[in-house]
């Protein structure tokens, strides 16, 4: 199953040329500048805004066709929404808050999902004696409880400071694992889109930029203006082959013949691990350096090289190394670098890794 988005109409100045198609599992981030159209997007998915050309399907569930006159009411359209602030009606209790609106009663689901978001010692308070976090868990909950075909989360966790921001983020994780509907997810931040998402689409002036594999979509250049000088990175979704128990490292398998050394992770052998590898942190040498402190190096060859400016007095080369097929990892050296190596395309070398980070552990991928 899918969800396909298709429509074209002009608000204010924008002329929205939109046509999409997200995975029907798992988290699909959609990011753009501010007034890029990503709340435009969604309010046509939920209902509260009517494109004069369209299609919106769920699966086989067709929301909206312009051609066929077909306009599903919002509450008729089985999607769940939480938005920005929580929205909760201040004088329901929780439980107030997470039964209004269901229709027919599922003790054991709401048992589920009161756990999931940990809510159940909640229940008897009133949203106002909420921290934002807490309140934010409720919205969510709520939105769960109708049992929706599909979730739009348009930036939840915006209105929240950083210490909330990192209490909601483990049920966001956890929810799209836990619970096996498609998520869409409006969000500025990138740190929350390497956690949480496995899709990512970009939206800029009304129309998609770009829209696939949170890896791929990461290392295209529709993501450059969002990649200063100094965060340029690779992304990989590795697994886990095993671990050195005497030096506390685990090795995760890229491809078939590529593997990093990372910080021990608890895991089992095979299971999905997503790595982020900063350009910054990764060196090139000619011939297989010998009696050195690095851990990671992967003979590769030079894919393409690039340059990349980021004001007059920050130049820098990007360098993708080929470490298997399909499977990339960008370098940042200076000019001087390059010239000394005197690198050209298609060149044997070796990269060294000083820094791997891991964004997200066996997240949803389980559905996949
Ligand atoms: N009903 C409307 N009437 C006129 N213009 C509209 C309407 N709805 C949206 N727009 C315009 O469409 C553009 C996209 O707006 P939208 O709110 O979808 O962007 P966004 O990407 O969600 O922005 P932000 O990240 O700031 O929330 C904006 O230029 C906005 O002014």
């Amino acid at each position: 199953m899918s969800i396909k988005v298709e429509f074209k109409q002009m608000l204010g100045d924008t002329h929205f040329d939109v046509d999409l198609s997200l995975p029907g599992n798992g988290i699909s981030a959609l990011f753009g500048r501010s007034g890029a159209g990503k709340t435009t997007l969604i309010n046509v998915i939920s209902g509260l805004v009517t494109p004069h050309y369209g299609k919106v399907t769920v699966g086989d569930h067709v929301l909206f066709d312009s051609e066929k006159g077909t306009n599903l009411p919002t509450h008729q359209r089985k999607i769940g929404y939480v938005f920005q602030e929580s929205r909760l009606f201040p004088h329901y209790s929780v439980q107030g808050n997470l039964l209004y609106g269901v229709t027919e009663k599922d003790d054991s689901y709401f048992d589920k999902v009161t756990e999931l978001l940990a809510i159940k010692p909640l229940l008897k308070r009133f949203p106002i004696s909420l921290s934002g976090g807490e309140k934010q868990r409720v919205a969510i909950a709520r939105a769960l409880l109708s049992k929706p075909n599909l979730l739009l989360m348009d930036e939840p966790l915006a209105s929240l400071d950083m210490p909330r921001k990192r209490e909601v983020m483990p049920f966001l994780e956890e929810l799209s694992e836990q619970v096996n509907i498609p998520i869409i997810y409006v969000t500025h931040s990138l740190q929350e889109i390497l956690r949480l998402a496995q899709h990512l689409a970009i939206l800029d002036s009304g129309r998609i930029m770009t829209s696939g594999k949170l890896e791929e979509v990461w290392a295209s250049h529709a993501m450059r203006p969002w990649q200063s000088f100094s965060d340029h990175s690779s992304l990989f979704e590795g697994k886990i082959a095993h671990h050195h128990d005497k030096y506390a490292l685990t090795c995760v398998k890229l491809a078939a013949n590529v593997c990093l050394w990372v910080q021990k992770i608890d895991g089992e052998a095979e299971q999905p691990i997503r790595l982020q590898v900063r350009a910054n942190d990764v060196s090139i040498a000619l011939e297989k350096p010998v009696s050195t402190s690095i851990r990671n190096v992967l003979p590769a060859t030079v894919a393409s090289i690039e340059e990349f400016n980021a004001g007059d007095d920050k130049q820098s080369i990007t360098v993708s190394l080929k470490l298997a097929d399909e499977c990339h990892l960008w370098a940042t050296i200076t000019p001087w670098a390059l010239d000394d190596l005197n690198l050209n395309v298609g060149d044997s070398v070796y990269a060294q890794v000083k820094g791997v980070s891991v964004t997200q552990r066996d997240m949803a991928l389980a559905h996949h």
